[in-house]
C-alpha cells in the first residue's frame, strides 16, 4: 500500500472532552477495552481455524503481551490473533471504532450514573485516546498474502496509514501516554488492573518491560493470569484443598471458607461458578460479601444486584454467565427473564446445599449455624422461595447450648392451642431469668443478634399460633406452680395490700404489681417486661436510636412470688403500725433487687441501694451484737 492520509468522518473534537471527563473516574477501562479486543481477535482466529478457514502454526499458543517502555513513555498491547488488512483498518478503526464512540456519547451523555451501563461500554478502541497523545496500530491479517499495516492518529480528525514492518500475524496497539497518564507506566499498577479484569482470561497475558531487566539471563515466562479457573473444572475432580486455595487467591481472605457450592450448568442456560460461605468474625462482616460476575472469564463487576439475589451478596464467589446480555442497561436487566432464572437457580442451589448439610451432617450444620444464621434469616425475609426451601432447617441455639429446629423446640407443647417460643435477647442482662428457666427444666432459644428482632416479627407473620415471648416477659405462666395458688379471694386481698406497699416503697404510683406462686422459691420477686413495648424499643435501636432508650419506655410488671415466705412476711409487717417502716425498707430492697436482675439501676437509685445495703448489714450485726 502507499502512504495514505485522511480525515475521520465525524466531529471527534466535540466528543473528546466529553469522553475524557466521563471517564475520569474510571481511567483504566482503556486497558480492559484493548485487552478485550486482543482476546476477541484470538477467539475469532481460533474459530476460523476450527472451520478450516485459517491456518495455525503447529505450536500456536494464544498470547497477549502488555509492554511498557518507560523511556519512550509508551504502553503497548500485542496479540497473535486474527489481525487486520488495510481494508479492515479503514472499516473497523476509521469508521466503526470512531462512530462507535459517537453512538456511545449520544446514548450516555448526561447520564451521571456510570452504573447505568454494565461491563461492556461499547467505547472500545477509542478509549485509548483518553490517556494518549498518539495511538498507533501495527497489524498483519491472517489472510494469505496480506500486507502489514501501520495506522496512526492523535485522536483528532486526522489519521495516517502506511505499510508496516510487522512480520507476525496479529496486532500491536501502541499508546504514547500523555503527561497526565504516566501512572500507566508503573508495572505494579498495570499488573493490578490487568488482574482485576483478566485474572481468569482463557489466553495467557504477559507483562513485559523494555528495556528488559536482567538481559541475557535465561528466563521462564509466567503469565499474569490463570487461564483455567477452578469453576471450569468438573466439580467431581476438584479437591477441598483446591477450593480453599482458590478462595484465598481470589478474595485475599486468609481464613478458610466454611463450605462452598460449585455451580456448573449448561442447560437451559450457561452458568458456572463457585459460591463460598465465609466465616464471620463478627456480625457486621456480613455486609462485606462479594460476588464477582464474569462474562466468558472476563470480569464485569462486583455485586450486581440485578443478576444476583440481594441476600446472596453476603456470600463470596465468582459467577461466569456467558449468556448475559451485558451490553444493556441495568434497568433492562431487571426485567430480563434470563436474569430471573439465574437468580432462581442460585437460590435453589444454595438452599439445596444447606438441606444436604443438615440431613447428612447435622453436627457440622449446627457448628456452622453461628456463622450462617444472619445469611439464612436475611434470605428468608428477602426471598419467599428461599424461605419455602429452608424453613424446616432454620435452627435455634438454646440456653442449654443445643441447636434445635422450631418443631423440635415446640415438641413438648404438642396439642396446645397456642404455642410459645421463649427467647433470650440479651444473655447477660437476662442471666437470672435464664437460671430460673434452667432450674425449672425449661428451654429458651437465644435470639440476640441485630437481625433477630426483625426475624422474630417475620416468623410470627409466617407461623400460625406460634408466639415468640422474651424470657423476661410474661413468663409467669411458664413458671407458675398451679398447686400452690391461694384461693381467689385471698389472692385478691394479698394483691391489694402488696400493690399499696410496693408502690409506696418504690415511690412509683403507677407500678404494675402481680402476685403469683412460682415454682422457684428462692426469688422473692421478678420484673417482667411487656413484650410489645420491649420489641418496639429493640426495633428502634436497630433503626439507630441508641442514644436514648427511655424514648420508648417499656412497660414493667413487678411479679411477687408467694412461694417465697418473705413476701407474705413483709405484707404482714406492713399491717403493723410499729413495723411499717421496716416493711417499706424490705419491700424497697426487694424491688431494687428485682430491677437489678435485668438492668442497671440509674446512678441515684444505685447510690440509695448501696446506702440501704450498708444499713441492712449494720442492723443485722447490731441485733447479733445485742443478743450476744
Ligand atoms: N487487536 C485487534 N485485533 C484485530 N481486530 C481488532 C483489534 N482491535 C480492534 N479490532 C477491530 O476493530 C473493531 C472496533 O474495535 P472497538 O474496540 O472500537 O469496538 P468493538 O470491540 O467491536 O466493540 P466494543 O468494544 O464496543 O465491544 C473491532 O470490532 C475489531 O474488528
Amino acid at each position: 500500500m502507499i502512504q495514505e492520509k485522511g480525515s475521520l468522518s465525524i466531529h471527534t473534537e466535540n466528543i473528546f472532552p466529553i469522553i475524557k471527563k466521563w471517564l475520569y473516574s474510571e481511567k483504566d477501562i482503556f486497558i480492559r477495552e484493548l485487552i478485550s479486543n486482543s482476546a476477541d481477535a484470538i477467539s475469532k482466529l481460533k474459530k476460523l481455524a476450527a472451520m478450516g478457514e485459517a491456518r495455525l502454526e503447529d505450536d500456536f499458543r494464544p498470547r497477549i503481551e502488555v509492554i511498557v517502555d518507560k523511556e519512550k513513555q509508551t504502553l503497548s498491547i500485542n496479540d497473535n490473533g486474527i489481525g487486520m488488512t488495510d481494508e479492515e483498518v479503514r472499516k473497523y478503526i476509521n469508521q466503526i471504532a470512531f462512530s462507535g464512540a459517537k453512538d456511545f456519547i449520544e446514548k450516555y451523555h448526561g447520564k451521571t450514573d456510570d452504573q447505568q451501563i454494565i461491563g461492556h461500554f461499547g467505547l472500545g478502541f477509542y478509549s485509548s485516546f483518553m490517556v494518549s497523545e498518539r495511538v498507533s496500530i501495527d497489524t498483519l491479517s491472517y489472510r494469505e498474502g496480506a500486507e502489514a499495516v501501520h495506522w496512526e492518529s492523535s485522536g483528532d480528525t486526522e489519521y495516517a496509514m502506511e505499510p508496516s514492518d510487522r512480520r507476525e500475524r496479529g496486532t500491536l496497539v501502541t499508546l504514547k501516554l500523555d503527561k497526565d497518564s504516566q501512572e500507566f507506566l508503573d508495572t505494579w499498577k498495570l499488573r493490578e488492573i490487568v488482574k482485576k479484569y483478566f485474572e481468569f482470561l482463557p489466553y495467557e497475558i504477559f507483562l513485559k518491560e523494555i528495556p528488559e531487566k536482567d538481559q541475557g539471563k535465561e528466563k521462564t515466562e509466567t503469565p499474569i493470569n490463570d487461564t483455567n479457573p477452578l469453576w471450569l473444572k468438573n466439580p467431581k475432580d476438584c479437591t477441598d484443598e483446591e477450593y480453599r486455595k482458590f478462595y484465598h487467591q481470589v478474595f485475599t481472605d486468609f481464613n478458610d471458607p466454611l463450605f462452598w457450592i460449585h455451580i456448573n450448568m449448561d442447560y437451559p442456560f450457561n452458568m458456572k461458578g463457585i459460591i463460598y460461605f465465609p466465616r464471620l468474625r463478627h456480625e457486621f462482616d456480613t455486609v462485606q460479601g462479594k460476588i464477582k460476575l464474569y462474562y466468558n472469564q472476563v470480569f464485569v463487576a462486583d455485586n450486581i444486584k440485578e443478576v444476583i439475589p440481594e441476600f446472596l451478596l453476603m456470600l463470596k464467589g465468582c459467577l461466569d454467565c456467558p449468556d448475559l446480555p451485558l451490553n444493556v442497561s441495568r434497568s433492562f436487566l431487571q426485567n430480563e427473564g434470563y436474569v430471573q432464572k439465574i437468580s432462581a437457580h442460585i437460590t435453589k442451589k444454595v438452599a439445596d446445599k444447606l438441606q444436604l448439610l443438615f440431613k447428612k451432617d447435622r453436627e457440622g450444620y449446627n457448628k456452622y449455624w453461628d456463622d450462617i444464621h444472619p445469611f439464612v434469616k436475611f434470605g428468608c425475609m428477602r426471598e419467599d422461595k428461599f424461605y419455602d426451601r429452608v424453613s424446616d432447617i432454620i435452627v435455634y441455639k438454646t440456653i442449654h447450648d443445643k441447636y434445635v429446629t422450631l418443631d423440635e423446640y415446640l415438641e413438648p407443647q404438642k396439642g396446645k392451642e397456642e404455642k410459645r417460643v421463649y427467647y433470650v435477647s440479651d444473655t447477660r442482662q437476662q442471666a437470672q431469668y435464664i437460671k430460673m428457666f434452667k432450674d425449672n427444666n425449661l428451654d429458651a432459644v437465644i435470639l440476640n443478634s441485630l437481625i433477630d428482632p426483625h426475624f422474630i416479627g417475620f416468623m410470627e407473620s409466617r407461623l400460625d399460633k406460634v408466639k415468640f415471648v422474651c424470657i423476661d416477659a410474661d413468663i409467669a405462666g411458664a413458671i407458675r406452680d398451679e398447686g400452690r395458688e391461694p384461693e381467689e379471694k385471698e389472692k385478691k386481698d394479698l394483691l391489694e395490700k402488696a400493690e399499696k406497699l410496693f408502690r409506696e416503697a418504690a415511690s412509683r404510683d403507677n407500678l404494675k404489681v402481680s402476685v403469683e406462686s412460682l415454682k422457684n422459691e428462692t426469688m422473692p420477686a421478678i420484673i417482667l417486661l411487656d413484650e410489645q413495648s420491649r420489641r418496639f424499643r429493640e426495633m428502634s435501636k436497630t433503626f439507630g436510636n441508641t442514644i436514648n432508650p427511655d424514648l420508648f419506655p417499656v412497660e414493667e410488671t413487678l411479679v411477687l412470688n408467694l412461694s417465697n415466705p418473705l413476701i407474705r412476711d413483709i405484707i404482714r409487717l406492713y399491717e403493723d403500725q410499729d413495723k411499717k417502716s421496716d416493711a417499706l425498707f424490705a419491700a424497697g430492697y426487694v424491688y431494687d433487687l428485682a430491677v437489678l436482675n435485668h438492668k442497671q439501676l440509674d446512678p441515684e437509685r444505685m447510690a440509695k441501694f448501696i446506702e440501704k445495703s450498708n444499713e441492712l448489714l449494720r442492723r443485722m450485726t447490731k441485733t447479733e451484737a445485742q443478743s450476744a
